[in-house]
């Protein structure tokens, strides 16, 4: 049995799954995102910590000598600031924190050949420009500082004792060189960072260590298990649905939402609206646009109106496509793709007497789906064609929900089994833990899941046209006020 741990953003999922990708177990841990201030997203390593063992516990229930190793997904882009053993010196900054925008212009201002190797768009929330504001903000802890981690290899470090990362997470940290495969020491050097914060790099797919006495029993799992090195948690995603031929797309809808599509050449978008990172395997990547407000903005919507989701749901599905002309922009932490913009901020536009909460839900969900369709837009001006799209993650389920995704985004939607789509990315990372043991040979070897459903955006895209024009507009208008 192969174990894989996501370390989520809203929680943490662990997955136990046989060599021939049949699901054995399944843990679930929620997290906390806190927000001390506008425009910060952090949260607590400690809380990881249990989350992982309950999770673990949960998803292995009595059958942990079965275990044959673990591999390890995470959310991509934050730090940890630790000391010398892994202890977090400060909570855990995530990709969703914009606190960082306002030191951007360091990046603006690299030498054109620098800027190219990064092959990415500067962006907050990634782990350069959020050094770069401790640095500034906090130069004590700064200083004190021994490691930079990204989430999964902070954890990591607390199961076996040693510290690396792996390219598919640094290659989305803004400090790595995509063309060059490494560290890029020269936008280190230039921004004036400190080189020595960046852990070691090893293979996604290898063993680097094994798990540490007091780690195997709060997981529940045996001393000296083995531990892979693991993949940011779009990469394992890519693995764990099957994702693998270039020209596939697949949407993940989480806390944030990523289209994706691999790629075996080193093909930035020369507009730099979208991404380009490593995958877990060798010389691969993947194109991705970004979205930052999926869950993460449903979430502050069933907060402030106090629904639960399956209120949310029935109330929005008896409102036509449309919602009654009450548009909703998402950014509720800035956006990424197609705008870049930290201080991008969300709103509801058109209410009138006649508008009820099911407006204003029909209309969060409509402007997140909008907001997929925007970005697919910037991906598919980047040379990715996408006339249908997998879709995976745990914010992708619900029947009226894909319908009003797929009306939106005018496209069908390749629907897999749910224990591997809600889970992706902790399937990914079991996965790769059986390639670093042999189990399979190559990507070719893996067990892949088959959709089992297709759906199609049927007569209701047409009613969607005028909202998403509506939507369209409203960003730029709203720019700046
Ligand atoms: N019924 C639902 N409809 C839409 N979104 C949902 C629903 N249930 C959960 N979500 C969203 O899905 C996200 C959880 O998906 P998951 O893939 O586990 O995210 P993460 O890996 O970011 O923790 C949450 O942010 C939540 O807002
Ligand atoms: O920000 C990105 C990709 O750029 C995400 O991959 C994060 O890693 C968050 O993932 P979820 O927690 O939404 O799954």
């Amino acid at each position: 049995m192969l174990l894989g741990l996501d370390l989520g953003t809203g929680s943490v999922k662990a997955l136990l799954v046989e060599e021939g990708g049949a699901v054995a177990g399944a843990g679930f841990a929620a997290c906390g995102v806190r927000s001390p201030r506008p425009g910060w997203a952090e949260s607590d390593p400690g809380e990881w910590w249990r989350a992982a063992g309950a999770a673990c516990r949960e998803a292995v229930r009595g059958r942990a000598e079965e275990v044959v190793a673990l591999g390890l997904s995470g959310q991509m882009h934050g730090v940890v600031l630790a000391g010398e053993d892994g202890t977090p010196l400060w909570p855990a900054i995530l990709w969703a924190d914009t606190r960082s925008a306002g030191v951007l212009d360091a990046y603006r201002r690299l030498p054109q050949d620098l800027r190219r190797a990064l092959a990415n768009p500067p962006a907050a929330g990634m782990a350069g420009p959020t050094l770069l504001w401790l640095r500034e903000h906090e130069p004590a802890l700064y200083a004190a500082a021994r490691w930079a981690l990204q989430p999964k290899d902070w954890l990591r470090t607390r199961l076996i004792g040693e510290v690396a990362s792996e390219p598919s997470d640094a290659s989305a940290t803004l400090l790595y060189d995509l063309a060059a495969d490494r560290w890029s020491r020269e936008v280190v050097r230039e921004l004036g960072l400190r080189e020595e914060l960046l852990p070691p790099l090893l293979y996604s797919g290898v063993v680097c260590g094994e798990l540490l006495p007091g780690a195997a029993r709060h997981l529940g799992l045996p001393e000296g298990l083995p531990v892979v090195c693991g993949g940011a948690d779009t990469a394992c995603a890519m693995l764990g649905t099957g994702l693998l031929g270039e020209g596939e797309v697949q949407l993940t809808v989480g806390t944030g939402a990523q289209i994706i599509s691999p790629r075996r050449d080193f093909v930035p978008d020369p507009s730099l609206r979208t991404h380009l990172y490593r995958a877990v395997f060798p010389g691969r990547y993947y194109a991705m646009a970004a979205v930052q407000n999926a869950g993460l903005a449903l979430e502050w919507v069933r907060e402030v109106l106090g629904v639960s989701w399956e209120v949310l749901h029935a109330e929005a599905a008896a409102v036509p496509p449309g919602s009654g002309g009450v548009v909703f922009l998402p950014y509720v932490s800035g956006e990424r793709t197609p705008h870049l913009d930290p201080h991008a901020r969300g709103a509801w536009v058109g209410l009138g007497l006649g508008c009820g909460r099911g407006h204003l839900l029909r209309a969060a969900l409509e402007g997140v789906a909008f907001a997929v369709r925007e970005a697919l837009g910037a991906l598919e001006e980047a040379g990715i064609q996408a006339p249908e799209l997998r879709l995976a993650g745990g914010g992708s389920l619900g029947e009226s929900w894909r319908r009003m995704l797929a009306g939106a985004l005018g496209r069908p939607l390749l629907i897999l089994p749910d224990s591997a789509a809600s889970v992706a990315s902790a399937r990914g990372a079991a996965l790769l833990a059986g390639l670093a043991l042999g189990y399979y040979r190559g990507p070719e070897e893996l067990p892949v899941p088959r959709p089992e459903g297709v759906v199609e955006p049927g007569g209701e895209a047409g009613r969607y046209e005028e909202a998403y024009r509506r939507f369209r507009e409203l960003y730029p208008r709203l720019r700046g006020l």
